[in-house]
């Protein structure tokens, strides 16, 4: 399978301290990549020189073949590298459907200033609903998004990153702050995605990671400790030495 996003040789320190150490890793087309690792092990941090928010010391970030390591966030989205929104920009005074509608329009490349009228237009409305569909919140659509459910607006900001038609997607954190049975239909809901484009997933539920990742990268302090299928993961002493044996379901 061919890589679509290449992280080589990737380095960033805070001060003395040192978050990325010559960070190399390559998603492949139709997978998922879960990156895993203890708090403060540098994977949000990693996410952010992916996506454009943070600037690395060295190193480069290749996407889809192409070096975007001097291209701004926004560039980056435009190229198709997609990423969850957080629960706070979501726009609590709209419906569901009005918060994908201006997802839609704003990848359609329009002004934001009228999307209330916007989303009474008819095809803007069919595509906000083709995608709220998917995500299993069709019935919710004239709800405020503010009276959604925690797990609801975590299909929502998955809703509001696939209305941008992600070439790849970054999830930092999808299941935090959920219950199982959410958990359980946000799972079953990123098996629908993969289907669409492939996923780096930043996951503290292993139960989770191990159900979903083709393959998983281990990283701790900065550096990637081990790269491989969940068996493989499951089976590496270092590993289970740097989580003290005791996340890695077995
Ligand atoms: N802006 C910053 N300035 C200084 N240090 C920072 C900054 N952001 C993060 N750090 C430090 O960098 C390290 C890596 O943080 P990061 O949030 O990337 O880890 P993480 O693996 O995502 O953690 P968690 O699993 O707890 O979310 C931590 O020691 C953190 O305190």
């Amino acid at each position: 399978m061919s890589a679509v996003l290449e992280l080589i040789g990737l380095n960033k320190a805070y001060g003395a301290l040192q978050v990325t150490r010559d960070v190399s890793l390559e998603v492949r087309a139709g997978e998922v990549h879960a990156l895993i690792g203890p708090n403060g092990a540098g994977k949000t941090t990693l996410i952010g020189q992916i996506s454009g928010a943070l600037r690395p010391e060295s190193g480069r970030v290749r996407f889809e073949g192409r070096d975007v390591s001097a291209l701004t966030l926004a560039e980056r989205a435009r190229a198709g590298l997609g990423r969850t929104f957080q629960i706070t920009q979501i726009l609590p005074e709209f419906t569901a459907l009005e918060n994908v509608a201006l997802a839609v329009q704003a990848h359609q490349g329009h002004s934001f200033r009228f999307f209330r009228a916007a989303a009474r237009d008819t095809r803007l409305n069919d595509a906000a609903m083709a995608v709220l569909a998917e995500v299993g919140l069709a019935e919710r659509a004239r709800v405020l998004a503010g009276a959604l459910s925690h797990g609801e607006r975590r299909s929502l900001e998955l809703a509001l990153a696939l209305a941008l038609q992600p070439k790849l997607l970054l999830l930092d954190e999808p299941m935090a702050g959920t219950g199982p049975a959410e958990t359980e239909h946000l799972v079953a809901l990123l098996k629908q995605v993969k289907q669409r484009c492939p996923l780096l997933l930043v996951e503290h539920d292993m139960a989770a990671v191990f159900e979903l990742a083709d393959r998983i990268s281990v990283l701790v302090y900065g550096e990637i400790i081990a790269t491989g299928t969940p068996e493989e993961i499951r089976a590496n002493a270092d590993v289970r030495a740097a989580y003290l044996g005791e996340e890695i379901p077995a």
